[in-house]
């Protein structure tokens, strides 16, 4: 219930979790605000930054929440994530640097931070993230400079331990910053790769099967055939062909002989099920059950498989299949497997079909 309620304010706030670079950015601009405003009071009151910095902090903790809410509420998320680089490396660096002790203060953190922030987040705006990591990367040059030739600028702190304060400070809230953000691209990562294993388990599901029946298909059959015999099992092979089928789709249409073939499908589904084997859909009306058990085995599956689809009351009249089974021999190969099941199938067909043979 709570976690429900949270998410929900999350949401609201960052935008929905499926857009992980989204989700990240608003978080931060809003820590980022809170920070800022923060920093702005703490500064203020213990005396660790001129007035104007406080005024600049306030200002920056105004601008960077304008900014996520146009991201938010106004579409405007590649934009104001250029805003919000021009933001940190042109106005934040510089503001933190002169008010904040120059060299001697927190400054180096800060831009380490956001450089990190900007080359693991800002992957979407290509150009604009090289020329914010090189702001962030360079950015102390001119400033030391500047600082040499104009020292007045810079704030410098009134005590040792002031420094010590605004250092101490600075590097814990920098480094919490870091630390969610790793953890935040760890779980991004952890999350796609799901998704990709996911996808290929589903592509490769898609690959072996039959999209009408849901059956497998021949890739299913050659695989299994090959890891069966490599474990050196005892198997056989039903070739079933429905007989008269070019009637049925004649008579009653190509959609009612599709019905059918679902029905004949569903049975021996039931069958592979229930004999730890494969049902396959070898062709148009010509399925296969891949038994791991003996001749005899898979011949009385076949003829109660023949039974159970004569009970089916189909509309047209009941439907029965021709049959030719053969069990693998160690010599064999699955051609030669194959070719025996489909000569005694066409051998039931000359005996005047509805017929299984072994
Ligand atoms: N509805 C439907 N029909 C299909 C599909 N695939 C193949 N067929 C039909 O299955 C029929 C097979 O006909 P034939 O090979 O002449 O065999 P048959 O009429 O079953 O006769 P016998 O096998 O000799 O008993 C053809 O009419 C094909 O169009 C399919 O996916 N859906």
């Amino acid at each position: 219930m709570y976690r429900h309620y949270l998410s929900k304010v999350l949401e609201w706030l960052l935008v929905n979790k499926d857009k992980p670079f989204e989700y990240t950015h608003h978080s931060v601009l809003l820590v980022g605000t809170v920070l800022f405003f923060y920093a702005a009071v703490v500064n203020y009151h213990l005396g660790l930054a001129s007035t104007f910095t406080v005024i600049a902090l306030l200002a920056l903790s105004f601008l960077i929440f304008l900014v996520w809410y146009l991201s938010r509420w106004r579409n405007q998320f590649k934009l104001m994530s250029v805003a919000f680089l021009g933001l940190i490396t042109l106005v934040a660096i510089p503001i933190n640097w002169m008010g904040n002790g120059g060299s001697n203060g927190p400054t180096f953190f800060v831009a380490l931070g956001l450089l990190i922030y900007i080359s693991g987040s800002f992957k979407n705006i290509g150009l604009y993230r090289r020329v914010g990591q090189l702001f962030c990367l360079m950015a102390p040059i001119p400033l030391i400079m500047l600082e040499n030739a104009h020292p007045e600028l810079v704030f410098h702190y009134t005590t040792d331990s002031l420094k010590q304060i605004d250092l101490t400070i600075t590097f814990i809230i920098i480094g919490l910053f870091l630390i969610i953000m790793v953890e935040s691209l760890s779980t991004r990562f952890k999350l796609e790769r799901e998704k990709a294993t996911q996808l290929s388990e589903k592509l490769k599901t898609l690959s072996e099967q039959d999209s009408l029946t849901g059956l497998y298909n021949r890739r299913k059959l050659d695989e299994q055939y090959t890891s069966w015999k490599q474990q050196g099992r005892i198997f056989s092979l039903a070739l079933l062909d429905i007989d008269h089928f070019k009637n049925v789709n004649d008579q009653w249409g190509h959609n009612y002989g599709d019905k059918v073939l679902q029905s004949v499908a569903d049975l021996l589904i039931k069958v592979a099920k229930k004999n730890h084997g494969l049902a396959i859909r070898f062709g148009g009306e010509e399925f296969i059950l891949f038994l791991p058990i003996s001749l005899d085995e898979v011949y009385k599956a076949t003829t109660q498989t023949a039974q159970s689809l004569s009970e089916i009351p189909f509309k047209h009249a009941s439907v029965t299949f021709s049959a030719g089974i053969s069990q693998d021999k160690t010599e064999d190969s699955q051609d030669e497997l194959l070719k025996r099941a489909d000569n005694l199938m066409y051998q039931a067909k000359s005996n005047g079909r509805n017929c299984i043979l072994k």
